[in-house]
């Protein structure tokens, strides 16, 4: 068989979220550094393979799939032994892609990447609060969305745990996680930590973690 193909670099949030899911389901892959500092996702050649020029692309054969979240559920659907990390049920499904949209909207796009372009590639070093209160509000769904339950999207591990542990993690770098005012959020993060394999995130995020405190910032408004 020919191995998937995994396009990415460690220090991006949606990538270790693909690379805790192929840990996951335990599914032999070549990784291909895509370094965005030197704007690598723009060569003609992977233009070809993802006009977005963005990072995770899987290449699986003659497919090219982009987007963490639509690679992560190929990946399951297509590898996994069973469909506990993305379940067939319905309604369970729509609750994973629930969470998954959330990140992707909510989470990545409207709290983590807009303060990081700021930061790290224009050179900021004022940005507005507004930008925080995003990550907070984040904080606050993500702490709502627990009931009883264990995982973001029930009783038991999906996807979309990875997806929001891989942004989480990252944004910690801007706004801790409170532990006093964020228990449930807290204790998942914990629960996640305990992972065989969470290495294939806490690596990459330490990486973002360790590049946004080398350039200090001020919050103005
Ligand atoms: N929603 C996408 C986000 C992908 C994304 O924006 N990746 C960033 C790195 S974290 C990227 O590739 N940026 C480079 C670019 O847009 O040129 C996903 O989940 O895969």
């Amino acid at each position: 068989m020919v191995k998937p193909i995994l396009y990415g670099i460690d220090a991006s949030p949606p990538v270790r979220a693909v690379k805790l899911t192929l840990a996951a389901l335990q599914l032999p892959y070549d990784y291909k550094i895509v370094n965005l500092m030197n704007k690598e996702q723009h060569s003609e050649e992977y233009l070809k393979k993802n006009p977005q020029h963005t990072v995770p692309l899987l290449e699986d054969g003659d497919a090219n799939i982009a987007d963490s979240h639509a690679i992560m559920a190929y990946l399951v659907s297509k590898y996994g032994k069973d469909d506990s990390l993305y379940p067939k049920d319905l309604v369970k499904r729509a609750l994973v892609d629930n969470r998954m949209y959330f990140e992707s909207g909510v989470v990545f796009a409207n709290a983590l990447r807009s303060l990081a372009k700021m930061i790290l590639f224009l050179g900021k070093t004022e940005v507005p609060q507004e930008r925080i209160d995003a990550i907070t509000e984040a904080y606050d769904f993500v702490e709502a969305f627990f009931k009883d339950q264990t995982y973001v999207a029930g009783n038991q591990l999906t996807i979309a745990d990875f997806s929001l542990i891989s942004s989480i993690s990252s944004l910690v770098a801007f706004v801790p996680v409170d532990a006093a005012k964020y228990p449930k959020l807290s204790a998942w993060i914990k629960r996640l930590e305990q992972l065989p394999y969470y290495a294939e995130n806490s690596t990459g995020a330490q990486q973002f973690v360790a590049a946004v405190k080398s350039k200090p910032f001020t919050v103005v408004g």
